[in-house]
């Protein structure tokens, strides 16, 4: 049996692994190569195996590139994967919520959250999402009269607090107008901690656990207070003006946990449980759909040709109906477009599972405590099963092309019981969104643009920004 801890586990259990150096583990590389280049450059040395191993400090995790093994972990021996492995372990507010908890609190939260997916809440939600998409509108059709060039990224950002604010807790906050609203610029502070504290959470989690015991704080504490604070009095002034429990968004679901104390259990939150869910809420479908987001259109305005076929479906399927829940599912092409975009840059590049029990995994035997980390990233560059995965293909996401290939070699999601619970909503908001776009304008490229996407050592994101200018449609 093999312990899951030491610099000999891998050269024990017989898995390859890069040179490590003594107290940095592999931090060293994914500094000088940057995180995507790290995760292509191993994925590829270690080409023909299943898994390899890298270190974070002394701490050993496991590279699992074998697409079966990835479905055995993340399904079949789901029992024995539940848990992530928690970066962050910061104290409350943000310390309950669904992404780090773990085991059954973990499967409690998860199924009393659940139904806020529900297609009758996720519908309900997207009238939210069609309102800020006219009001984007409106704001791009003053910027294409005035010729502005519009960079992608700022603008969704600003965009997707607008469309969380009002699907979770029905506020309108107003960021596409007046991006420096005091919800905007706390929720801002607190996605973006400090380059220090990113680079040291996902290049050597265990230095910044180290860092924290030194009283350095990662997210800002009066920001967490503040989002807590509005969404609290947000609560009670719909428990005072009667509309709890009518409204049916995320923030009713919560009301409604929290209101029956005598039926603890299942449907059953404590404050700090809802806290946590109210922040993640935020932090989950932030930065997430604002990546996905100014990617896929961005792709668009530099593909001219697919850009042109989205926007003949908007219309053939569409016509003069407004974009919104009923209609954007039949946007098939569309979909391939924004699935294209997710594999080339997909929001969560690294996923990983924590292991529980010693298991044997494609004959590979993992033991307990074990980190798993999934490189999404390489994976969804695999040329082997995306031929010149640096290009933008809608293509590959036909009907026939999905078929052919292995269901775990696009994980824009995750899957399994752990995937992510926001999904539907995510896809919605795009596809309603981009529809609003593209009826009424078609984004070109314009001096500022740089293609191919030259992406950040560390971030996914593009360091030369993600400019375009919108051309009005006749
Ligand atoms: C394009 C947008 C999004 C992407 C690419 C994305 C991606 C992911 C990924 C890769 C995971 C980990 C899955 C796994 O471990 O198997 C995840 C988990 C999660 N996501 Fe998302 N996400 C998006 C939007 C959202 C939205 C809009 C919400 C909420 C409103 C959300 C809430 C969550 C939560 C709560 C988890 C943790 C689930 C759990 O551990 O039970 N995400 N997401």
């Amino acid at each position: 049996r093999y312990k899951a801890s030491t610099y000999d586990t891998f050269k024990k259990m017989n898995i390859d692994s890069p040179p490590t150096s003594l107290f940095l583990g592999n931090f060293g590389q994914a500094m000088k190569q940057g995180l995507f280049r790290m995760q292509l450059e191993l994925y590829h040395q270690y080409k023909d195996k299943k898994v390899y191993g890298v270190f974070d400090t002394n701490s050993p995790i496991l590279m699992v590139k074998d697409l079966d093994m990835i479905k055995d972990i993340m399904v079949k021996s789901f029992n024995n994967f539940v848990n992530r492995r928690v970066l962050l372990d910061v104290d409350s507010p943000v310390k309950d919520n669904l992404l780090t908890l773990k085991g059954d609190h973990w499967k409690h939260v998860r199924s009393t959250v659940s139904p806020t997916f529900s297609s009758g809440r996720i519908k309900r939600m997207s009238q939210h999402i069609e309102r800020n998409s006219c009001r984007l509108v409106n704001v791009l059709r003053g910027k294409q009269e005035r010729n502005e060039d519009v960079e992608l990224k700022n603008m969704f950002y600003n965009f997707t607090l607008d469309v969380i604010a009002s699907t979770g807790f029905g506020l309108d906050v107003n960021t596409i107008e007046n991006p420096d609203n005091p919800f905007a610029t706390h929720a801002k502070k607190c996605v973006t901690p400090s380059t220090l504290v990113l680079l040291l959470a996902f290049l050597a989690p265990r230095l910044l656990k180290l860092l924290l015991k030194t009283g350095v704080s990662v997210f800002s504490s009066e920001s967490l207070t503040y989002l807590i604070k509005v969404v609290d009095s947000a609560m009670e002034s719909r428990k005072e003006e009667g509309q709890a429990g009518k409204v049916n968004d995320f923030m009713d679901l919560l009301i409604n946990a929290e209101k029956e104390p005598e039926d603890a259990g299942k449907e059953q939150l404590t404050k700090s449980e809802i806290h946590g869910q109210v922040l993640i809420f935020i932090f989950a479908g932030y930065e997430t759909v604002a990546t996905a987001l100014s990617f896929t259109l961005f792709l668009l305005a530099t593909h001219p040709e697919c850009c042109r076929n989205v926007q003949q479906e908007i219309d053939e399927k569409l016509g003069n109906q407004s974009p919104s829940y009923d209609n954007v599912q039949d946007l098939t092409y569309m979909d391939m477009c924004i699935n294209e975009s997710m594999r080339m840059f997909p929001p969560g590049f690294l996923i990983d599972r924590v292991c529980t029990e010693d298991t044997v995994i494609q004959g590979i035997p993992i033991p307990k405590d074990m980190v798993i980390t999934f490189p999404i990233y390489a994976i969804h560059h695999d040329p082997d099963i995306w031929p010149e995965p640096e290009n933008f293909q809608p293509e590959r996401f036909s009907s026939e092309n999905k078929e052919s290939r292995h269901p775990f070699a696009f994980l824009p999601f995750g899957n399994g019981p752990r995937n992510c619970i926001g999904m539907r909503l995510a896809l919605l908001e795009l596809k309603v969104t981009i529809a609003h776009i593209l009826k009424a304008f078609t984004p070109i490229p314009c001096e500022k643009t740089v293609y191919p996407v030259k992406l950040n050592k560390y971030q996914l994101k593009a360091d030369d920004d993600l400019w375009v200018k919108f051309e009005a449609r006749q």
